[in-house]
């Protein structure tokens, strides 16, 4: 039988530039197509680390060329514009995908607003990664010409941080929700939603942060009801002793499982420690619901059960 699904995408589905994001769609929506073929309803939200870093710095370079002019843009404005131009070549690859296969369906983006609280303490100290791997020395000197917060990513580099506050609740939830009833496919809360949080009367501010999308994605599978939640990724499994000889990659965890490898670190965070995180409020948030977290590529077979991590309470 269908299910509803809430499909978080990672880096690998979108590629690091713009045509890269061209032909990297191309095969994102294959692995959607897939399970829409098999009658799943599908939600696709996404990150956007890479493309927002990428705005940011582009908007930052025109303002410094001429204050007088181009006066700066919030970093809320560059989630916007991330959300726009990624879904737009996510809906079209996907439509395109859908037509080629027969599969006659609306595929939109929303522009997606997600509240968050301006006290959130996530808002003094900035862990979220953005924008391209940088070498220490080019880290040092961001650090010193332009005050930005830096931090080594897993590894595998060094990327700017921003503050990255927990989502609480997603503004258009009742047009998304009215597009996934009447059998469209939605592309929501793009790079974790655009965040901001209630001024005075009906007004929504815009906050200089990035939300997590695992975590945002969370909360619209909440918010929509959906039974399963998948975090497609980089890796087929989550491993523990990940990256050691001795790796050993998990087929399930339990809520309970997960909490004590996440205290012993065996998650990295900023990487998958969230999703581990974002998969278990989502597996705790009611009886029967699970999350996946699994390679792109292989989320047909994950979700007959057939690999990935499969994390239910
Ligand atoms: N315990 C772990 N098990 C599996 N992968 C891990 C683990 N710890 C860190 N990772 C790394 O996390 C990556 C996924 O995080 P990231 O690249 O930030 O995600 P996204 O797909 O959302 O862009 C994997 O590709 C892997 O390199
Ligand atoms: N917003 C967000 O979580 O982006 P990434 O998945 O690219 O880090």
């Amino acid at each position: 039988m269908g299910k509803r699904i809430v499909i978080a995408l990672g880096g690998n589905a979108l590629g690091n530039n713009l045509p890269e994001q061209m032909i990297a769609v191309q095969q994102t929506a294959k692995a959607i197509a897939d399970l829409i073929e098999e009658g799943h309803e599908v939600i696709i939200a996404h990150g956007n680390g890479p493309q927002v870093g990428m705005i940011q710095t582009a908007m930052a370079e025109l303002t410094r060329s001429d204050p007088e002019k181009y006066i700066p843009c919030p970093l809320s404005v560059c989630v916007a514009m991330s959300q726009g131009y990624i879904g737009y070549d996510l809906q079209n690859a996907l439509r395109e995908e859908l037509l080629d296969r027969g599969i006659d369906k609306g595929v939109s983006t929303v522009l997606t607003q997600v509240e968050v609280d301006p006290d959130d303490p996530a808002f003094q100290k900035p862990t979220k990664p953005i924008g391209a791997f940088m070498t220490k020395e080019e880290a040092d000197k961001l650090v010193s010409e332009r005050g930005y917060n830096v931090v080594e990513d897993a590894g595998r580099g060094y990327r700017r941080v921003v503050a990255s506050p927990q989502p609480q609740s997603i503004v258009e939830i009742d047009t998304i929700r009215a597009l996934v009833e009447s059998d469209h496919v939605v592309v929501a809360c793009g790079g974790g939603g655009i965040p901001v949080y209630k001024t005075e009367g009906h007004h929504l501010k815009g906050a200089a942060a990035v939300i997590d999308k695992d975590f945002a994605s969370c909360v619209l599978a909440q918010q929509l009801d959906a039974d399963c939640l998948i975090i497609l990724t980089a890796v087929e499994k989550v491993a523990i002793h990940f990256g050691k000889p001795d790796v050993q990659w998990l087929s399930s965890l339990t809520p309970a499982e997960a909490r004590k490898y996440m205290d012993d670190g065996e998650f990295a965070p900023g990487s998958m420690l969230p999703k581990v995180q974002a998969a278990v409020r989502f597996a705790e948030s009611k009886p029967g619901r699970t999350a996946l977290i699994t390679l792109l590529e292989k989320a047909r077979d994950g979700v007959q059960g057939k690999t990935g991590t499969h994390i239910q309470a």
